[in-house]
C-alpha cells in the first residue's frame, strides 16, 4: 500500500489451521490505501488522498484507489473464503472490504457504517484499470442494500450514522457477534466452516432475499428523495446516492457500478466535497495550537468542577459537565437562585429522558453528580471553576479574588464572559497565568463550540487542560485571543449590521432573510434578532460601538421597535409576528418603523436595492463578515483561518458544505471581494471599507486563508479599550442603543 502522512502496512500470517490472518496496520484509524490494527478494522479510505484527485495532481485511478477495489474484488471472487473480523471501526471503504468478504464477525462495540455522504461523496467507486477496462464491479451503494435491505441501507448512507455490532447482526450485516477475545478464533473457524461446507459461501453482491419488489423499491426511493430534498435542498450528492442505489436495483449491480463510477468521479471534484473534506480536517485541527499543544504538555486530570451562577448559561455548562461524568458544584448567591439553577439542569436532563435519549437510571446517576453551594467551603478541592454570572466587571473581579482565596493553587479559573476583558476580570489577583476564557454558546449543553480565550499570561498548561476538558464534554474547542466578541461574535457582528443598512437603503427584510436561508444559514439576520431578543442584543451590542466606532452602522430600527414593546419572539412581535407555535409571519406594519429609522439616519432609498439580485444580497451580507474575519485573523485572534471556518459553522450555522467563512471567501477570491467592498463603501460608507489585510491580499491576488506572515498577535492588546473606564463618546452614546450584536445565540445544529 502506498503511504501519505505515515506508513501503513498489512501483515499476513498463516496459522497451523491453514487459515491466513491479514491485518491492516495504519494508525490511528487504519485508513485504507495508506498507512492501523489495535482494535480498529478500518476507518475507511484515506481522506487526505482525495486532495490529489481534486487538484488534478494525481492521475486517475490512483493505485490506492485500485487497491481498495482489487482487494474487494479479489476477495469476493477468490476461490478461498474470506471472513472479516471487525473490532472498533468498519467505516466507508473499511466496511466495503468487509462486505466483500464471505462472512463478517464483529464485537458488540464495533461500529459499522458508510459515512461518505458527510464528505460530499457516495460510498465506493468502481475502477478502470490502466488499459481502460472495467475491472471492478460493485461496491458500497450496491452491497449494503443487498445485505440489510433498501430502506435501512439508504438510512445508513443518508445519515452517515454507523450501527453497532448487535444492531448490525439483527440487520444481517454481520453474521455473529462475539467478544474481542474470541474474535479472531471465531473468524478463523468460520472460514474453515465455509470451506468445508458447514456454513454457506455467500457473495453479498448476488444476494437478493433482502431486496423489496420493484414497485415497493420505487416508493422507497421516492420517499428518500423527498426527505433528502427537504433536509438539504442545496446538496445534490444525497440525491445522486439514491439514484445510484436505484440504478443498481432496477438495472442490476453491474450497471449500478457504471453509474457509481461516473458519479463518484464527478462528486469527488465538486465544491461540496472539497468544502466538507476541508471541514473534516479543520475540525480536527482546532486542538492543534502552535506553540501550545506542541510543547509536549500532558493535560492534568480534572476531577471536580465548580460553576458559578445557575442562570441559563451556568446551568447549561453544568449540564454539559455532568453529562460527561464530571462532579459539579453549582454555586449561587441565595437558595432561591440555587434551586432555580438546579431545576434548569434537571429540566435539561429530563428533556433527554422524554426524548428517549437517557434512561431514568442514568438521569438519576447524572443528577447525583450535581451539588449545590451557597459559599466557597466546598471549593478547596476543585480543579476547574467556570464563572458564568452576569456581565458586571466589579462583580467578576470580586469573584475572582474570592476564588484565588478559596480554590487550590493549581485550580483553573475560567470565565464564560462574552465581552469583558479577561485581564480586567483578574486585575485584583496574582493568578493571571491560570485565568482563561471558556466561552460557551447557548444552550451550552447543546451547542458544539467552545471558544477558549487566552491572554498573554495564560499558561500553556492551563490551555492544554481546558482543551482536554472541552474534548471530554464533546465540544469542538477553538483557542482564540482576547478581544471584544472574541472570534464568533466579532466576525458575525456585521451580519445583522449589513442587513439593517440594506433595509434602510430600500431592501426588503423578508427578501433578505429568504435569500440568506436559501444560501444555507439556519435563519436570516432578522429572524435571528427576533430569536436573540432585542433587549440582549442592544445591551451587548454597545460593546461594539465602543470598540469599533468607525465601522458600525447606526440604525435606530431595533430601538424604535423596542420602544413599541416589540422585542422579538418572546413578545410575539419583532421583525415578524409569531403565533402560539412560534411560527413566524411577515408583518406589514414593519414598513412604518423602517421609514422612521430611515428618517433618523437621513439616508435616501436606493432604488437598486429594492431589486437586488440574490447573489448581491448574499455578498452584501457576507462580505462584511469576511472583512471582519480578516481583521480577526490579521490580529492573531485566530491563529488559523481554518479555526474561523469552524467557528463560523459551529457558532453561527454557516453551511458546512460551503467550507466555512474563509474557505468560502477564498473560493470567490480576495480580489473580487475587495473590489466589491470598495465599490459599496463609495456608495454606502465606511461600513463596507475593506480592511488593510484584505486589501493587501487582494493586491497580491493571495488567498485570505494563507498564514499571516508576521502576525502581530493581539492575544492581549495593551492598547485595547478598557470597557469599564473608557467613556463612550457623546455622539456614540446616542447611537449605542441602536447597535446590537448576537451574543447568546441559539442556532439549530448546523449539520448537513
Ligand atoms: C472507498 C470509500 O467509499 C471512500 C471512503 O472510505 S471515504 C472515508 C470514509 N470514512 C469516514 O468518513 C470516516 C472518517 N473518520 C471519522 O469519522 C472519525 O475520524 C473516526 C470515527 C474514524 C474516528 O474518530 P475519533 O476516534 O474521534 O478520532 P479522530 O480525531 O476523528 O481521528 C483521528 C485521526 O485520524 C484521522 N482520520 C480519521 N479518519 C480518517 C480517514 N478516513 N482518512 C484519513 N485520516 C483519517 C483524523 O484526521 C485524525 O487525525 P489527527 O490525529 O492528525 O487529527
Amino acid at each position: 500500500m502506498e503511504g501519505s502522512r505515515t506508513k501503513g502496512r498489512t501483515t499476513i500470517e498463516v496459522g497451523a489451521d491453514g487459515v491466513a490472518l491479514i491485518t491492516i496496520i495504519n494508525p490511528p484509524v487504519n485508513s485504507l490505501s495508506f498507512d492501523g490494527a489495535k482494535g480498529k478494522f478500518s476507518g475507511g479510505f484515506d481522506i487526505s488522498s482525495f486532495g490529489g484527485v481534486q487538484g488534478g495532481k494525481v492521475n486517475e485511478p490512483r493505485p490506492g484507489f485500485i487497491s481498495v477495489e482489487i482487494l474487494s474484488d479479489t476477495v469476493e471472487a477468490a476461490k478461498k473464503p474470506s471472513v472479516a473480523a471487525i473490532d472498533g471501526l468498519a467505516l466507508g471503504g473499511g466496511l466495503e472490504v468487509a462486505m466483500a468478504c464471505h462472512a463478517r464477525i464483529s464485537t458488540p462495540t464495533a461500529q459499522l457504517g458508510l459515512p461518505e455522504l458527510q464528505l460530499g461523496i457516495i460510498p465506493g467507486f468502481g475502477v478502470v484499470c490502466n488499459f481502460g477496462i472495467l475491472i471492478k464491479m460493485v461496491t458500497g451503494t450496491q452491497r449494503l442494500p443487498r445485505l440489510v435491505g433498501i430502506s435501512k441501507a439508504l438510512e445508513m448512507m443518508l445519515t452517515s450514522k454507523p450501527v453497532k455490532g448487535e444492531e448490525a447482526h439483527a440487520l444481517g450485516l454481520v453474521d455473529t457477534v462475539v467478544s474481542p477475545n474470541e474474535l479472531v478464533s471465531t473468524a478463523r473457524q468460520w472460514a474453515l466452516d465455509i470451506l468445508e461446507c458447514r456454513r454457506p459461501w455467500i457473495a453479498s453482491l448476488y444476494k437478493t432475499e433482502k431486496l423489496d419488489s420493484l414497485g415497493e423499491a420505487r416508493e422507497i426511493f421516492k420517499f428518500a428523495r423527498a426527505q433528502a430534498q427537504k433536509r438539504a435542498p442545496n446538496l445534490t450528492h444525497p440525491i445522486v446516492c439514491i439514484d445510484v442505489v436505484e440504478h443498481g436495483i432496477v438495472s442490476g449491480p453491474r450497471n449500478g457500478l457504471y453509474k457509481e463510477l461516473e458519479s463518484f468521479q464527478e462528486l469527488v471534484r465538486s465544491d461540496t466535497c472539497k468544502s466538507l473534506i476541508h471541514i473534516f480536517f479543520a475540525q480536527r485541527g482546532t486542538t492543534k495550537v502552535p506553540g501550545i499543544t506542541d510543547l509536549g504538555l500532558v493535560p492534568r486530570r480534572v476531577k471536580k468542577v465548580a460553576v458559578l451562577g445557575g442562570g441559563l448559561m451556568g446551568s447549561g455548562i453544568a449540564t454539559a459537565l455532568v453529562l460527561s461524568n464530571y462532579p459539579v458544584i453549582l454555586k449561587e448567591v441565595n437558595n432561591q437562585f440555587l434551586q432555580a439553577g438546579i431545576g434548569r439542569v434537571k429540566a435539561n436532563l429530563q428533556s433527554r429522558v422524554k426524548k428517549g435519549r437517557m434512561t431514568q437510571e442514568k438521569f438519576e446517576k447524572t443528577m447525583s453528580l450535581l451539588k449545590g453551594a451557597l459559599d466557597y467551603e466546598s471549593f478547596k478541592d476543585v480543579d476547574l471553576v467556570i464563572e458564568a454570572v452576569i456581565e458586571n466587571v466589579s462583580l467578576k473581579q470580586q469573584i475572582f479574588s474570592d476564588l484565588e482565596k478559596y480554590c487550590p493553587p493549581h485550580c483553573i479559573l475560567a470565565s464564560n464572559t462574552s465581552t469583558i476583558d479577561l485581564n480586567l476580570i483578574g486585575k485584583q489577583t496574582k493568578s493571571q497565568d491560570r485565568i482563561i476564557g471558556a466561552h460557551f454558546f447557548s444552550p451550552a449543553h447543546v451547542m458544539p463550540l467552545l471558544e477558549i480565550v487566552r491572554t498573554k499570561q495564560t499558561s500553556p498548561q492551563v490551555i492544554v487542560d481546558l482543551l482536554d476538558v472541552g474534548k471530554k464534554i464533546r465540544k469542538t474547542p477553538v483557542v482564540v485571543g482576547n478581544c471584544t466578541g472574541f472570534a464568533v461574535n466579532r466576525m458575525f457582528f456585521p451580519y445583522t449590521q449589513a442587513a439593517l443598512l440594506l433595509v434602510e437603503h430600500g431592501a426588503d427584510p423578508y427578501q433578505i432573510d429568504k435569500v440568506i436561508t436559501k444560501f444555507g444559514m439556519p435563519m436570516g439576520p432578522f429572524r435571528l434578532v427576533d430569536l436573540v431578543g432585542f433587549g440582549v442584543a442592544i445591551a451587548t451590542g454597545t460593546q461594539f460601538v465602543v470598540n469599533f466606532p468607525e465601522r458600525t452602522y447606526k440604525s435606530m430600527l431595533i430601538p424604535l421597535m423596542q420602544e413599541d414593546k416589540r422585542a422579538g419572539e418572546t413578545t410575539r412581535k419583532g421583525f415578524y409576528l409569531y403565533d402560539d407555535r412560534r411560527k413566524a409571519k411577515p408583518d406589514p406594519e414593519l414598513r412604518k418603523y423602517i421609514e422612521k429609522a430611515r428618517n433618523i439616519s437621513g439616508v435616501a432609498i436606493d432604488p437598486r436595492l429594492a431589486k437586488l439580485p440574490e447573489k448581491d444580497i448574499v455578498e452584501m451580507i457576507f462580505f462584511p463578515v469576511v472583512n471582519e474575519a480578516c481583521r480577526v485573523f490579521a490580529e492573531g485572534i485566530a491563529v488559523k483561518a481554518a479555526d474561523l471556518d469552524i467557528s463560523s459553522l459551529m457558532g453561527m450555522g454557516f453551511p458546512p458544505y460551503r467550507g466555512g467563512i474563509m474557505f468560502w471567501a477564498d473560493s470567490l477570491g480576495s480580489k473580487y471581494i475587495n473590489s466589491r467592498l470598495e465599490e459599496w463603501s463609495k456608495t454606502y460608507g465606511e461600513f463596507f471599507k475593506p480592511c488593510a489585510f484584505l486589501a493587501e491580499r487582494a493586491a497580491k491576488g493571495a488567498p485570505l486563508s494563507s498564514p499571516v506572515d508576521q502576525a502581530k498577535s493581539r492575544l492581549d492588546d495593551a492598547n485595547r479599550l478598557d470597557p469599564v473606564n473608557r467613556t463612550c463618546p457623546k455622539l456614540w452614546k446616542i447611537y449605542c442603543v441602536g447597535i446590537w450584536s448576537m451574543f447568546f445565540i441559539w442556532w439549530p445544529n448546523p449539520g448537513l
